[in-house]
């Protein structure tokens, strides 16, 4: 029997958590064979905490063999004490006509103090995936507010535009999901993400050669990605969660368990490539062996990429002035 892996999740209580928490228990996040504790954490509110543990009754009906413990938390500290893994999904989510960056204000806030807590009391190599939008900005202030962690401990989430970029090729085109490599998306988790298609194989071939309808790509799928959250809180009321409890889940696998050579998209802090600033939490195409990730290096950045890359930046250098105020 492997020992144990903490694995953290914030808002457990809320929309996405109640998608996440089974399936993590169930060994769908890291491995069939890897026992879990799960340390919940809601906020301080009767309401939430008494949910909360209603959600965890659930859990327990479910008797996971793999889940060796489980504690429900109001402080990050405790939360987040020794774990190998924190999702920080809880925050407050968008509604109609807003965007994820409206959010700033209400969320950047709830990640300086859970940054600091990751700081003092996780594994010096927790892997952490910040969900809750705006989730890069979000991953930066918690990256900037835990110092003693190396900078690869922090990640944002673009596993769910990353998904829908595939889920939308594969559908155009006629061919499976599973068919498709080498897909990007660069940027800000927000309208202003660039779906790159540029480099994505069909059954090994070039991709863009079979689409052969650059207008189409321009004009409907670049922004069909990029609005596609609206478009579920248009059409349900709501917010993605089942969804994005699954690219929450996709993230964190692979890069636990490796990507087998394949790209995936996550949101990681720049080293400088591709003319991206230095720390600047982007959305960069990257493969991931040995719990580590590796930013995919080298590609050819046309013109159209480079306006669309820095369109993307424009905002997330916007997002970052706006949360200063946050870090000093
Ligand atoms: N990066 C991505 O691709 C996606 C991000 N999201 C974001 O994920 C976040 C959560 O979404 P939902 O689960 O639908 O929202 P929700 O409102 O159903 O649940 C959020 C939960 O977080 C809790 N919470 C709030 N502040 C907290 C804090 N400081 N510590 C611990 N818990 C806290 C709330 O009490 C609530 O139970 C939102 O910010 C949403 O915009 C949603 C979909 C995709
Ligand atoms: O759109 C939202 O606010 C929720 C989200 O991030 C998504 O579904 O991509």
């Amino acid at each position: 029997m492997k020992k144990p892996m903490r694995v953290a999740v914030t808002g457990a209580a809320g929309q996405i958590g109640y998608s996440l928490l089974f399936r993590i228990a169930s060994g769908e996040m890291l491995g069939k064979d890897q026992p879990v504790i799960l340390q919940l954490l809601e906020i301080p509110d009767e309401k939430a905490q008494k949910a909360l543990k209603g959600v965890m009754m659930e859990v327990d009906d479910c008797a996971f063999p793999l889940l060796a413990g489980m504690s429900a938390h109001s402080d990050a500290n405790t939360a987040f004490k020794d774990v190998d893994v924190a999702l920080l999904v809880g925050a407050r989510p968008r509604g109609p006509g807003m965007e994820r960056k409206d959010l700033l204000e209400a969320n950047g806030a709830i990640f300086t103090v859970q940054g600091r807590a990751l700081d003092a009391g996780a594994s010096r190599n927790v892997k952490v995936l910040v969900v809750g939008n705006p989730a890069n900005t979000n991953a930066y202030i918690a990256m900037k507010s835990a110092p003693s962690l190396d900078k690869s401990c922090f990640t944002a989430m673009l596993r769910l535009d990353h998904n829908r970029a595939l889920s939308q090729l594969a559908t155009k085109l006629g061919k499976p999901v599973a068919s498709i490599e080498k897909m990007i998306v660069w940027g800000n988790h927000s309208p202003t993400m660039y779906p790159d298609i540029r480099f994505a194989t069909v059954e090994g071939k070039p991709a863009k050669p079979m689409l052969n309808d650059d207008a189409w790509y321009k004009d409907t799928y670049i922004p069909t990605v990029g609005k596609r959250g609206a478009a579920i809180i248009e059409a349900r009321g709501l917010s993605s969660a089942a969804s994005a409890a699954n690219a929450a889940i996709d993230h964190v696998r692979d890069w636990v368990l490796g990507s087998n050579g394949k790209w995936v998209t996550m949101g990681i802090a720049s080293d400088g490539s591709y003319g991206i600033p230095q720390d600047v939490m982007y959305g960069f195409p990257c493969t991931t062996a040995n719990g580590k990730f590796e930013m995919v290096k080298g590609l050819e950045i046309d013109d159209f990429s480079r306006e669309r890359m820095n369109k993307t930046l424009a905002e997330l250098e916007e997002e970052r002035a706006g949360v200063a105020h946050l870090l000093k």
